[in-house]
């Protein structure tokens, strides 16, 4: 097993660079530089040597012993001064120990995750956390990070374990001619189980906290909906115009609000006689958008937009089309538009999950469904039963990483930074 080392901090100049070292060489590198190995868990003061014995740097050095450290083996910190020239000849001396290498992307946590330091759910989760830009990706991450989903799967494992065990004393004490009952309160502990899975596949999914609420505008040519658009998003991302017809592709910005991730959607005006192809080959992809999109705001005409749409009275500086339930709002002077986001921000609070909820990834949702299929099936045939409860079991192993393949691994350490 190689040892491996990274700068774990930002990129330099910083005031200070943490470069870290895991795997069996990595009390032997720390104390080749830093001349003594310190105590365990103890910051501790060492000047850094090349080894020449000319002097690198005066830092901060810290030495975890293993298996009781983050990565599961020997663990060895220096806290550097931040700047380049230091971090690169640290990192020249750590090279030239035998058995020393850089580590690859994500190689940290794997090796967590190789000595069973955290499950896969969590180190999704901490992926999730390093990538997180909004405060509400922040809380889900940290709640799927910190092991609450881990511990559900867990449960249900175990529970699922049970049901097997005594699916299997009751066919073995079964006589071999006699065809064997299920147990008489099984039915109603699987449908437990399975009512729990059915609660995490209703929450909403951690897709829509990274893409955020998806928000389009739509209405006829001309309605102010590329104005309002950057009004929102606050930016000139959308060409506007007094031509109708002006928009044609579907345009995309993702902004936060008050903490919560949108995307908005601006979108080329409806109308049924486009001008040429471009504009109809527009119209198409706005229609498309206004179907995708988790709510639209329609600037057209009362009751014309899509079901569940929110009807914007728009340009209500020009006061033409004041109407009862529309968000009065113009975009040229700035009304209403605060008033409009605020809603949009408590629309979106309500369709994403609540604060400290952890939320199912793409790949979480389909083990999930496949384990909640497994034991919907209503098999009342105790050994189609059984079968059933170990495709759950296999569902739940490939959720926490008990079972999981090298690709999908290296797609998923892959996503973290070198020097995690
Ligand atoms: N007075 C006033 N004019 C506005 C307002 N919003 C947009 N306009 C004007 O309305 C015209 C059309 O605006 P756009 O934002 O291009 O409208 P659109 O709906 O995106 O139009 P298409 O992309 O062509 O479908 C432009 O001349 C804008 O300046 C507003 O709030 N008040
Ligand atoms: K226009
Ligand atoms: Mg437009």
């Amino acid at each position: 097993m190689d040892t491996i080392f990274a700068l774990s901090s930002g990129a330099p100049p910083a005031a200070i660079a943490v470069l870290r070292i895991s795997g069996p060489q990595a009390g032997n590198a720390l104390e080749k530089l830093a001349g003594r190995l310190p105590s365990p868990r103890r910051a501790t003061l060492a000047v850094l040597r090349d080894p020449d014995g000319a002097e690198l740097d005066r830092a901060l050095v810290l030495w975890f012993p293993g298996p009781a450290t983050a990565t599961g083996e020997d663990l060895a910190e220096l806290h550097l001064h931040g700047g380049r020239a230091v971090v690169n000849a640290v990192e020249r001396s750590l090279g030239a120990v035998a058995g020393l290498r850089r580590a690859e992307a994500g190689e940290f946590t794997r090796r967590a995750f190789a000595n069973g330091r955290i499950d896969l759910a969590e180190a999704e989760g901490l992926a999730d956390l390093l990538a997180s830009e909004t405060e509400m990706q922040r809380r889900v991450a940290l709640a799927m990070a910190g092991g609450h989903f881990s511990r559900q799967v867990d449960d249900w494992r175990h529970r699922v374990l049970m049901l097997s065990a005594e699916l299997e004393a009751a066919l073995d004490f079964d006589d071999e001619d006699d065809v064997a009952d299920l147990p008489a309160d099984f039915p109603i502990r699987v449908g437990d189980i399975a009512d729990d899975l059915r609660a995490w596949l209703e929450r909403p999914r951690s897709e829509m906290l990274r893409e955020g609420y998806k928000v389009a505008l739509g209405g006829p040519p001309n309605a102010g909906k590329s104005t309002l658009f950057n009004a929102i998003v606050e930016s000139e991302a959308a060409i506007t115009s007094a031509i109708p017809g002006t928009t044609r592709d579907v345009l995309e910005r993702s902004v936060a609000i008050e903490g919560v991730a949108f995307t908005f959607l601006d979108t080329a005006g409806l109308r049924d006689a486009p001008d040429d192809a471009i504009e109809g080959e527009g119209v198409e992809r706005a229609r498309r958008a206004l179907e995708s999109a988790d709510l639209v705001l329609w600037l057209g005409p009362e009751g014309d937009g899509p079901a569940g749409a929110w009807e914007i009275a728009a340009k209500s500086d020009l006061a033409v089309g004041k109407r009862d339930g529309a968000f009065a709002v113009s975009a040229l002077t700035g009304a209403g538009v605060p008033a409009l986001k605020h809603a949009l921000v408590a629309a979106a609070r309500t369709a994403l999950p609540p604060v400290g909820q952890a939320v199912l990834n793409a790949r979480q949702f389909g083990l999930i469904s496949d384990a909640y299929s497994a034991l919907t099936t209503g098999h009342v045939d105790p050994l189609l039963m059984a079968e059933s409860l170990r495709q759950a079991r296999v569902a739940f192993d490939r959720l926490t990483g008990r079972a999981s393949t090298e690709d999908m691994l290296d797609t998923l350490f892959g996503r973290f930074c070198i020097g995690k």
